[in-house]
């Protein structure tokens, strides 16, 4: 057993300790500080149902314990944004904006040490961790350019009357994150929220809950008032005592569609208007005109990144039987030769997994997929790298599977994992119906060289994000959600400026009062 760090031992203020001091290298970090933030600084909760242990993928490792807050500490929270809110509600968005300016700055500054820690607690490549922490930074920077512009209409109306509109702050913000973007999915939620004039209350999943307190730390440090950004950890219960709270004015939230239906319940009760960035099942159309390569580097980008838990996910790979062999062998061959091990060295670039029952569950889509009569073309086996000190990661070599139909598990149910389903088709006509028979709505993606075709079917594919000869790049300017069960609202772009304000419309009467009494 690994030495706990005792709790009640922590210091109560210990903001900006740079978090990796202790070496870089993976199977070193020990959970020192406190991860719940309020008011500015890492406190332990005030109450808690139970310690949770906080993981490694890479090595299994036990990391250190967390408390589960409870409805007390959840109230302290909301008391202490509300404060908040009412002197960040107050300042113009030009004030916002130098402050969310100063805080992507401070990211970029510690961008080696966020992503590093990211690495540690997510077990995904550091490649992929720098460039997760540059759109994180990124977001910041293109909220702050927006807070500045937040304007209001003005109505003329008859005899010098007018009316002009205001977009205002909701209040209190709750922001729910899932564990495979920790850091990304706390800047999507709180850089509009923040730039809006709203306060945030985040909480992260309970896999993940070491990196989005350095985004609160870095809030602090930029200028945010006391309270404008509070981290609560926990789980399911945690997550309802934020959602049911009456001072609690929106949720958004990240994470699979069965909690994304409670979290819809638990805010109708109060009418509170929700963000639901769910789950996907997207297909990805490659006709037989594309350019190859183009096309197999597609198809690594829709399926490999992050261990392929990666919500949008172009995982049904729908293929032009007159290129069906050829583009077959060429994924294979990529996928084969990607590098797999320790995320921390700078060569690796498929990591471990989230956990060990998320392995196994992934492991189970490919035992399942294989007696429906699906081919494993290669990969779909755990992977043991040679340094011991890795033995107990959660690693699996990235699979492609083959002779697949639609009506299989692998096809029709979100894995997030590493696994390709290949699918051939005929016609234009034959594959947009298929590609559209899903519940889920999140992406899509086309490969073609006939520019007609390629916006016809993006404007037939039932998706909120499509992309044409390329997938899953993810610049900030651009509003991400779903269709369908994949949920609604829209993260990123100036689309996202909407869903966390409000109208109002104030009506100016310049003239007498002429009443019909
Ligand atoms: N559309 C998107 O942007 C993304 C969607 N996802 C989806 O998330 C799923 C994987 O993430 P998980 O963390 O396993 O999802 P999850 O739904 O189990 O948990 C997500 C978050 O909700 C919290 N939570 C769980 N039950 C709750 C409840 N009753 N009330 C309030 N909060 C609750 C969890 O603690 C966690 O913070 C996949 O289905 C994936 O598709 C993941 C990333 C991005
Ligand atoms: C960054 N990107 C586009 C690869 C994935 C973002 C959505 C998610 O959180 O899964």
């Amino acid at each position: 057993m690994l030495p706990q760090p005792s709790l009640s031992l922590l210091p109560r203020f210990c903001a900006f300790l740079p978090f990796a001091t202790m070496s870089s290298k993976t199977s070193t970090f020990l959970l020192q500080q406190p991860l719940n933030y309020r008011a500015g600084a890492r406190i332990q909760p005030v109450d808690g149902s139970h310690s949770e242990e906080v993981y490694e993928p890479a090595t299994g490792r036990v990391m250190g314990k967390f408390l589960f807050s409870g409805e007390k500490e959840v109230d302290l929270a909301v008391q202490s944004a509300k404060a908040a809110f009412k002197i960040w509600s107050q300042k113009s968005g030009m004030e916002r904006s130098r402050v969310l300016l100063e805080a992507a700055r401070i990211i970029r500054e510690r961008r080696e040490e966020i992503a590093t820690m990211e690495t540690i607690n997510n077990g995904k490549s550091i490649f992929e961790a720098r460039v997760d922490i540059d759109i994180s930074w990124q977001c910041l920077e293109y909220y702050a350019g927006l807070a500045g512009a937040i304007a209001g209409q003005h109505i003329q109306l008859p005899g010098g009357s007018f009316a002009y509109t205001r977009r205002e702050a909701l209040g209190v913000c709750v922001g729910i994150g899932a564990w495979n973007y920790p850091f990304q999915i706390a800047c999507w939620k709180s850089a509009p929220a923040l730039a809006c004039g709203n306060a945030m209350i985040y909480k992260p999943s309970p896999l993940t809950p070491i990196s989005v307190v350095m985004l609160a730390e870095i809030f602090t440090q930029a200028g945010v008032p006391n309270g404008l950004f509070n981290v609560v950890q926990g789980g399911a219960a945690t997550g309802q005592f934020l959602c049911q709270h009456r001072d609690v004015a929106k949720v958004s939230f990240t994470g699979s569609v069965p909690t994304g239906i409670k979290i819809m319940e638990m805010s109708a009760k109060g009418i509170k208007p929700v963000t639901l960035e769910l789950g996907g099942k997207s297909p990805l159309i490659i006709f037989s005109d594309s350019i190859l390569e183009n096309a197999v580097n597609g198809a690594l980008m829709a399926n490999f990144l992050t261990q392929g838990e990666v919500c949008c996910n172009g995982t049904r790979v729908f293929v032009q039987r007159e290129i069906l062999e050829a583009f077959t062998e060429e994924v294979v061959k990529h996928t084969q030769k990607i590098k797999i091990g320790d995320p921390l060295l700078e060569d690796t670039r498929m990591g471990a997994l989230i956990s060990h029952p998320h392995l196994e569950r992934v492991l189970g889509f490919i035992t399942q997929a294989k007696e429906q009569g699906a081919k494993v073309l290669c990969g779909g086996e755990p992977y043991v790298p040679d340094d011991p000190k890795l033995k107990n990661g959660y690693y699996m070599r990235p699979c492609v599977l083959g002779d697949c139909r639609d009506d299989m598990t692998c096809v029709k149910e979100e894995i997030f994992g590493p696994v390709m389903s290949i699918l051939p088709f005929d016609t234009e006509e034959e594959v947009l119906e298929r590609a559209n028979n899903t519940t889920f709505g999140l992406a899509g993606g086309v490969f073609t060289r006939d520019i007609q075709r390629a916006h016809r079917v993006v404007a037939a594919l039932q998706a909120g994000m499509c992309f044409i000869n390329n997938y899953n790049i993810s610049p900030v300017e651009l509003p991400f959600g779903g269709y369908k069960m994949s949920g609604f609202g829209r993260e990123n772009g100036q689309a996202a400026m909407e869903y966390y304000s409000q109208l109002k419309t104030v009506c100016v009467e310049m003239g007498d009062v002429e009443s019909v009494f």
